[in-house]
């Protein structure tokens, strides 16, 4: 990561919530000065304050990032503080979802330098993926800076066309929900059948852990794995003729989730 240049020029977050929060801690671990962050937010955590960060105090002229991080809906009020630092060298980077490029160029200026970006939450733990894009005002050197900063908290992808990103939102930004009530749907059937909450849920989160950690550690596609566990008669095909179903089935209701999560991406642009 291109450490001398935010260190010299100073990183500048607009909200520090679940999301910032868990990019700015992982900045700091990669060796970010606290002193060259600036955080602008309404009510800092105790965590927050105990960074050493600068907050809610004014931000440098020309900082080497500004990272947007405030929900889509607040962009409006929350954004003019920082239209000074627009049309100019400062690269912004936003990972509000469903606010489109064009929407920031509107209000920094056409020529903002402006990196469309949409992170998930396994951020917190490093290892996290996030999808970019930028203008035309973007330089390589900048998109490399946003992709330095953003992979220290995961995995990076970039993609050819902003189009694509109400689909990336709705997969990898909002899927760690998914996998959340997985663990929760799968523990609770598990209690039904007799188990405690206890181990019910401990069974259940290091299982989705363990299948996570394999599918991404092997050279098998997750379609295999699946046949891996599949016993001809067995247990498995038996639950797996229920969750395959075409029309009740995994595939028919995480089609209708993703669509609805990138319905509405689309409709946060208007
Ligand atoms: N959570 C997620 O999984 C993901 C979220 N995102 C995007 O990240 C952004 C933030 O989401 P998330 O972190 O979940 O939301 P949070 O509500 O946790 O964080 C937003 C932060 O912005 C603060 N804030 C509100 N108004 C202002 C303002 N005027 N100036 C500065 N800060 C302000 C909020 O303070 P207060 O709470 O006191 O109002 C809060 O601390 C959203 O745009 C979302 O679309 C993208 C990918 C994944
Ligand atoms: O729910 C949301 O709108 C945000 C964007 C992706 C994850 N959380």
């Amino acid at each position: 990561m291109d450490l001398a240049l935010v260190n010299a020029r100073g990183l500048v977050l607009l909200g520090c919530g679940k999301m910032g929060s868990a990019m700015l801690a992982g900045w700091l671990a990669r060796g970010v000065d606290p002193a060259s962050v600036w955080v602008l937010d309404p009510h800092p955590s105790d965590w927050l304050t105990a960074t050493g960060v600068h907050i809610n105090a004014g931000v440098p002229d020309a900082p080497a990032v500004v990272i947007l991080a405030v929900k889509p809906q607040m962009m409006d009020a929350a954004l003019p503080v920082l239209v000074p630092l627009g049309n100019g060298s400062v690269v912004f980077v936003s990972i509000a979802a469903g606010t489109p490029i064009a929407k920031f160029a509107a209000l920094l200026g056409a020529q903002t330098p402006i990196i469309r970006a949409m992170p998930n939450t396994p951020a917190a733990v490093g290892r996290g993926i996030t999808a970019l894009i930028g203008n035309d005002h973007v330089s390589p050197d900048a998109m490399t800076l946003a992709e330095d900063l953003l992979s220290a908290v995961g995995q990076t992808l970039r993609l050819q066309d902003e189009s694509q990103m109400d689909a990336v939102t709705a997969l990898s930004g909002s899927g760690p929900a998914y996998v959340f009530h997985l663990i929760e749907a799968m523990a609770d059937a598990g209690i039904q059948q007799g188990l405690s909450p206890e181990m019910a849920l401990h069974l259940a989160r290091a299982t989705v852990a363990g299948a996570g950690h394999l599918a991404e550690n092997t050279t098998e596609d997750p379609s295999q794995l699946r046949v891996n566990v599949t016993s001809p008669g067995g247990t498995t095909a038996a639950a797996l003729s229920v969750l395959m179903d075409a029309d009740t089935g995994f595939p028919a209701l995480l089609s209708r989730a993703i669509t609805a999560a990138a319905d509405r991406s689309r409709e946060l642009a208007k």
